[in-house]
């Protein structure tokens, strides 16, 4: 049996095989001689425990705009790619309501199901084999989120990707896929690695699986990058960037080719004209930094449930807060808008809202258009609004089982868990011992039981969702207590 280091060898003579290239000009195929790797142009795998685990890193310096990596259509793993399977593509046909994401998971184990005989065989050996997005939290991690909010955004997804399941398993009987890839649990595998592995592309709106091009680990959008929601984020990297790339071919000099590559609005996206997906830097690296990419901006919840991680700081993260029903109907912002950010600042659109709350309702109509331009409509007004958004998060943060002190300390016993045990952080774990023990009551242990390092695996990955679970809430609390002081 191969180990990661041999998986990844094989996956890099295959990616360099099949045409897959971090050269900075695209490789003509007549002269191209085989490689051991697709990289070390531009690019090199390098482990970034902080940032993402597994990632790229520049192999020489980089500058902004230029083209590292590119990878051809035929290898990327789509619906369309998959469905060339003709028995495969005749069953697919018999189930119309599934969608595509539906589909393209039964695809994905389909392959997975071919063993060796699959022509992605390389790539899908040396895919993660667990993932910590929402829908793989059980009980116990679930509640650690602590806000109701965020358990009904876990329940939710728990409950779609059931229904997806129940829905698409008739399709995966019919196509014969062996019992274990038939179950729930490889569902929801295959399921996360779509939702935190695929690039969009403009034929299909499953997306596809980018081989190497899933190595890139995330960035958050920065204010002065172009990066959107709209044009960028895993499952949707802008479909028309290809309008907005500088050409790559000879005729232009290196400068010139990089001037206008600086100019474009995205860092990756599928390019029509020389049928693979381009990836370019989206700012100067030097040798050896992380190169990064935006999947779009998302806050940590959301970057929880579609990718099983969140970030320390986040410039898209968000806290909700309840809002009685005077306030709902004094404005017309839409109700996502309305948050606290992550510096504590009320949004733009929750200030306005609580701005035309706070006046009296006979005079809403005239000061209206100040409030929605976000103007100051009078000290006493912004006095009152302050302390009712202050009382406010003073009281979510009172009705959380746990304070963010406690939670500071909790992290910090978790890390030392996962880490090395110590008797001497004993005290420590008497301040944190409710929850500590439920999470040995749920893993089934003995408190004991982490002294000698015996936890098995399967507590060390329910260790690490528990330890998103409370950092999310410490995060959160966070930004309640930034409010209170602003
Ligand atoms: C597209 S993959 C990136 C490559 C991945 N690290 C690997 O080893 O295959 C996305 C996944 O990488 C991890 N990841 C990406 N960016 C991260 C970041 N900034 N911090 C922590 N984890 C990150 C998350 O597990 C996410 O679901």
């Amino acid at each position: 049996m191969e180990g990661d280091e041999e998986k990844l060898e094989t996956f890099l003579k295959w990616a360099a095989n099949i045409g897959i290239s971090d050269s900075p000009r695209p490789l003509q195929s007549s002269t191209q001689s085989p490689s051991s790797s697709c990289l070390g142009r531009s690019l090199s795998i390098a482990q970034f425990p902080d940032a993402g685990g597994r990632g790229l890193a520049a192999a020489r310096d980089l500058r902004r705009g230029e083209v590292i990596l590119r990878v051809p259509r035929a290898a990327l793993l789509t619906r369309e790619s998959v469905l060339e399977d003709q028995k495969l593509a005749v069953s697919v046909c018999k189930y119309p309501h599934l969608s595509s994401t539906q589909v393209l998971t039964v695809c994905l184990l389909a392959e997975v199901g071919k063993g060796r005989g699959s022509r992605w065989h390389p790539y899908l050996m040396q895919l993660p084999r667990t993932y910590d997005t929402l829908a793989n939290f059980n009980l116990f991690e679930i509640q650690a989120l602590q806000v109701d909010d965020a358990i009904w955004a876990s329940e939710k997804a728990i409950s779609k990707h059931q229904s997806d399941w129940k829905e698409a398993l008739i399709l995966m009987q019919e196509v014969g896929l062996k019992p274990q890839l038939l179950t729930f649990r490889s569902w929801l595998w295959a399921s996360a690695t779509i939702s935190s592995r695929t690039l969009h592309t403009p034929w299909d709106d499953a997306g596809c699986l980018c081989p190497v091009g899933d190595f890139f680990n995330y960035a958050a959008p920065e204010e002065e990058s172009f990066c959107s929601e709209d044009e960028m984020h895993m499952v949707g990297v802008s479909s028309n960037c290809s309008s907005l790339r500088a050409e790559i071919n000879t005729e232009k000099s290196n400068d010139e080719q990089l001037d206008c590559n600086s100019q474009r609005l995205t860092d990756g996206g599928y390019e029509e004209d020389i049928a693979a997906y381009c990836f370019y830097a989206r700012r100067n690296y030097k040798k050896g930094e992380q190169v990064l990419l935006c999947y779009g901006s998302y806050s940590n919840l959301e970057l929880l449930e579609h990718y099983g991680f969140l970030l320390k700081s986040n410039p898209s993260d968000r806290a909700f807060i309840q809002l009685d029903m005077s306030i709902r109907s004094s404005h017309s912002w839409p109700n996502d808008s309305l948050y606290i950010q992550q510096d504590g600042k009320p949004s733009f659109a929750l200030l306005s809202a609580l701005r035309l709350w706070a006046t009296a309702p006979n005079l809403r109509r005239e000061v209206g258009h100040l409030a929605y331009s976000g103007s100051l409509l009078s000290t006493e007004n912004e006095v009152s609004v302050m302390k009712w958004l202050s009382k406010k998060c003073q009281g979510l943060l009172e009705t959380l089982p746990t304070s963010m002190e406690e939670d500071g300390l909790l992290l910090d016993v978790i890390d030392k868990m996962q880490n090395h045990w110590s008797p001497a952080f004993g005290v420590q774990m008497l301040a944190c011992e409710g929850e500590l023990n439920d999470f040995f009551l749920a893993n089934g242990l003995q408190k004991g039981d982490v002294a000698g390092f015996q936890l098995t695996t399967k507590a060390m990955r329910s260790m690490q969702r528990w330890r998103l679970a409370v950092e999310w809430r410490f995060r959160q609390e966070n930004k309640s207590c930034n409010l209170v002081l602003y």
